[in-house]
């Protein structure tokens, strides 16, 4: 293993030693060299190291002095203590303060070499944990809303990572966030050093399926001069992600089949068995219960796929994240386009809580980027008014001003849904009759 990415600070403040250490450790890592505390403080304060050779007594201090803040430093780097007055007492103190080890000058540079390593072995295994943990943080912080429904699809995903062999299956409408979810739940497993490959069902042409999933042997066919890989080859070790199973055709569907339950495959025009360990995650946004009826797509194969299913709720279901994602999107794109970041204001709220959202978060998204472009929000509800947005903290006085009418159209249409539609309640909340509240809702053209 190579390491020459480490770096070392070295607190020494005898010349010899010194200038040993940072020639022999100088041509492998980065060093730095301080021979005080205080400019050893402040260097490791501003600067990440793996690892702090550490002279115990020097001119301005004791080296415990470094030792304790190291912890919260950048990097939290290791240190190896090295002193030229042994004292027992101060060798186990300093290990009760985390240092890795304790060397006696005069020391032997093999011995130093030994720890050096060991030091470095630690701090790139603790680096590779943070960025695992890190990746797992991102994955699921990139599914947005707060709803119980994203949160009970994010316990799953959490659940399902963990057992790296599971066939999933992720069924909902078109939009709700299916390749999000496989992509989650192959970045938070085992897998996730290795590929995820994708292979959409409904874009390859049903005779080219069967190649493109397995793979050809050369003289397949006239014009299969060599032989290919598939996508199930592709992805060995990670995860095959299936969209839109549905649209596969029977045959394959067989050759899927045998393929899940034995875990090998021969390739078209080939005799030779291949054996690939892939985890398998399906989505389709078809009616999996009819297709079973009309025998269009195979039970036993829907069964096998089916082990553990994720069914993702429509965003109509899940309003009330239906503003967290506006906003996450509207700033996203704002940000992007390098534009101040809108304001979403209660009355466009209140219309994207009411409005169907038939392509779901894929449909909420583009909407936030063309508001973002064009600085204003669509009529959703097909009232024909769009609304001009404002820009956070910047909005010209004229722009914030709102009439009467405006006001009352919010308040009816953000106390209507807040009131989850009761119309009854709406009218008794806002001191209006319910032949007022119907008429004001359908001149707002909410429903
Ligand atoms: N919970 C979410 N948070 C943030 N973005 C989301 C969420 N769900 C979906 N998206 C975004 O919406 C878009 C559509 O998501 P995705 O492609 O995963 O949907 P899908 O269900 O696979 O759609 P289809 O069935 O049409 O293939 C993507 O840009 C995705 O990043």
């Amino acid at each position: 293993m190579s390491y020459e990415n480490a770096s070392i600070l070295i607190v020494e403040d005898d010349l010899t030693i010194g200038e040993h250490l940072v020639g022999h450790y100088g041509s492998l890592y980065s060093v730095v060299w301080c021979s005080d505390i205080a400019s050893a403080i402040e260097t490791v304060s501003s600067h990440t190291f793996d690892l702090v050779l550490l002279d115990m007594h020097l001119p301005d201090g004791e080296g415990t002095q470094v030792l304790q803040i190291l912890p919260d430093a950048p990097g939290s780097p290791q240190a190896i203590i090295l002193t030229a007055f042994p004292e027992h007492q101060m060798a186990v103190r300093t290990i009760k303060m985390g240092a890795l080890d304790y060397l006696e000058k005069p020391f032997d540079l093999d011995d130093l070499d030994l720890i050096v390593a060991k030091a470095l072995q630690q701090s790139y295994s603790r680096q590779k944990l943070a960025l695992g943990d890190r990746q797992r943080v991102d994955a699921l912080d990139s599914i947005k809303g707060d709803s119980d429904a994203v949160n009970h699809v994010k316990e799953l995903i959490s659940t399902i990572a963990q057992s790296p062999d599971t066939t999933v299956l992720i069924t909902g409408e078109t939009g709700t966030g299916k390749e999000l979810v496989a992509q989650a739940i192959h970045e938070l497993s085992a897998r996730r050093s290795r590929p995820i490959v994708r292979v959409n069902c409904a874009a390859l042409p049903s005779s080219l399926i069967e190649a493109e999933l397995f793979g050809y042997e050369k003289g397949a066919y006239t014009d299969a001069k060599k032989s290919r890989k598939g996508y199930i080859e592709m992805a060995a070790g990670g995860t095959l992600f299936l969209d839109e199973i549905g649209e596969l055709g029977l045959e394959v569907q067989s050759k899927l089949l045998r393929f899940l339950e034995a875990k090998t495959f021969t390739k078209i025009g080939g005799e030779r068995e291949i054996q690939v360990d892939v985890r398998v995650i399906a989505a389709t946004n078809r009616d999996m219960a009819r297709m079973l009826e009309d025998k269009s797509f195979r039970s036993d194969l829907y069964y096998r796929l089916n082990v553990v299913q994720i069914n993702l709720p429509t965003l109509r279901e899940r309003s009330g994240d239906i503003s967290t994602l506006l906003r996450h999107y509207i700033t996203h794109y704002c940000q992007r386009m390098g534009r101040p970041v809108l304001e979403l204001g209660a009355e466009i709220l209140a219309e994207a809580t009411a409005y169907h959202w038939p392509g779901n978060v894929r449909e909420l998204r583009n909407v936030a980027e063309r508001t973002a472009l064009l600085g204003t929000f669509p009529s959703l509800l097909g009232d024909g008014r769009t609304h001009q947005m404002r820009q956070q903290n910047g909005d010209s006085t004229e722009e914030a001003f709102k009439t009467l009418a405006d006001v009352e159209r919010e308040l009816i249409i953000a106390t209507y849904h807040r009131l989850q539609k009761n119309k009854t309640r709406t009218a008794e909340v806002l001191g209006i009759n319910r032949v007022t509240l119907r008429k004001k809702l359908e001149e707002y053209g909410v429903q």
